[in-house]
């Protein structure tokens, strides 16, 4: 057994009476970590439903209980992500596979989320641990209120030793409000309440440079410190499973939003969920390496270069996991909020002065009507919407250049507003449109900058 209690499944001293307290401790927790942490823990339908039958996978949600209840125990807070809903419901209603009609598939949904839910119910009332539903879609978590809601009742039941159970709410999102993978909705949970670990728990063991299971080359993907640098190393384009919709593209999507928030992200087998409290045993953060792109390419059976050994050494000895290094300045939780929390109503274009006035990094000025050359899409007043630069100049192959996405904010004026006030300068507003709500169309204060520059103006 490692000293993280990695092969103790259960047989160790029961803790006191109360609700969620008579949990299974760990023989050896005083020896993993002192931090109490916030974990999120994904479990993908890979995990949960057999792929063919559709049968629950007993014994992995067994371990993830059991998992769960020893994290508590050693005094950490667990979010649980859950997929399944589908593919529960699937076995339910006997059928093979998923239908392609919307409604259908969110029926299915409906009838296996409560299921899924009677099914952890009965595994962590063993342990006398209560547990919660929680069901959202992005359109919740649209509306700032709600989006502090959410986080404040899952405050709440954590401070309860309630195990929150988090899945998207199937049987109402539709198109552009839904998540549609739980990968995302499982970064922004662990965005929303500040985890430190965010766990995608998966039937691989982690990253890798090319589908493992066609390319016998492939080799395993440690520690990730820069997601765009990994993304033209490696090809991540496996689709998932045939129930779920997430694959490697949207876990590189949550570790790129969860990271951004702070939150150190793992890609890991879910059916080895032990592995967590070896994983967890490691620091958060490392040192980086000046090659942040070699870095995040490790091979553990090739020789390290310079560059690598401090990873090497990082990584030695754990279970194989993908680890992604959360952001040493994490945005604040409002900026972020806006850039991932929010679907973009419209998109705001701004001339090349706007584009180097809000992404000057000492600058960051506020966006306005002087600087927005055009504005798709209908949208109203604090909307969320895209602003990108679409620079006229010819670049030096003798191309248009492309449009840069400079970041997203939400708005003052509604799109109808914006279309009278565009090219004009803020105290033209008035007589445009007989009225002035703001100076500025996004105020920096509500502008998420995805691209900053040192460029002078
Ligand atoms: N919310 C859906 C699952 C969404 C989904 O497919 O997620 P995943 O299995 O992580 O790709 C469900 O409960 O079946």
């Amino acid at each position: 057994m490692s000293a993280s209690g990695q092969q103790d499944t259960g047989a160790g001293a029961m803790a006191s009476a109360g609700p969620g307290s008579s949990a299974v401790l760990p023989k050896s927790s005083k020896a993993v970590v002192d931090k109490k942490l916030t974990i999120v823990i994904k479990l993908g339908t890979s995990s949960i439903c057999d792929e063919v039958t559709h049968f629950p996978l007993l014994s992995t949600l067994s371990l993830i209980v059991e998992t769960i209840l020893k994290l508590k125990a050693m005094g950490h807070r667990v979010v649980l992500v859950t997929s399944g809903a589908i593919g529960v419901g699937l076995r339910r209603m006997d059928l093979h596979s998923k239908p392609k009609e919307l409604a259908k598939v969110q029926a299915i949904a409906a009838v296996g989320q409560g299921r899924l839910m009677s099914l952890y119910d009965d595994l962590f009332d063993k342990f006398n641990q209560p547990v919660a539903q929680i069901l959202l879609t992005k359109n919740d978590l649209a509306d700032r209120t709600q989006y502090l809601n959410a986080r404040n009742t899952i405050e709440a039941l954590l401070e309860m030793k309630v195990v929150p159970i988090v899945n998207e709410n199937d049987t109402i999102s539709v198109s552009e409000i839904r998540f549609g993978d739980n990968d995302t909705l499982s970064a922004i949970t662990a965005g929303m309440i500040h985890a430190d670990y965010l766990f995608l728990m998966t039937d691989v063991d982690c990253l890798y440079t090319d589908n493992p299971r066609t390319n016998l080359d492939a080799k395993p993907v440690l520690v990730v410190d820069d997601i765009a640098a990994l993304k033209e190393h490696v090809s991540v384009a496996s689709a998932g499973s045939s129930l779920g919709t997430g694959g490697m593209v949207t876990k590189l999507i949550a570790a790129e939003l969860a990271t951004a928030a702070g939150v150190t992200t793992i890609i890991t087998r879910g059916s080895d969920p032990h592995r967590i409290f070896d994983i967890i045993a490691q620091p958060i953060q490392h040192t980086r390496s000046a090659s942040p792109k070699q870095e995040s390419l490790l091979d553990a059976s090739e020789d390290q270069t310079q560059s690598t050994k401090s990873s090497s050494a990082f990584t030695k000895g754990l279970p194989l996991n993908t680890r992604f290094l959360a952001k040493d300045n994490p945005m604040v939780d409002r900026k972020w909020w806006i850039l991932h929390g929010l679907h973009a109503a419209g998109t705001i274009y701004i001339d090349r002065g706007a584009y180097l006035a809000i992404t000057n990094a000492s600058q960051k000025s506020s966006l306005f009507s002087a600087g927005i050359v055009d504005c798709k899409g209908t949208f109203v007043a604090q909307q969320s919407v895209r602003v990108v630069y679409k620079p006229k100049e010819i670049g030096q192959d003798g191309k248009a250049q492309d449009e840069i996405e400079v970041g997203k904010g939400l708005v003052n004026y509604a799109s109808h507003e914006i279309r009278r006030i565009m090219g004009c300068h803020s105290s033209q507003i008035v007589d445009r449109l007989g009225y002035a709500d703001a100076e500025c169309v996004i105020h920096r204060e509500n502008l998420t900058r995805t691209k900053l520059t040192t460029e002078a103006k």
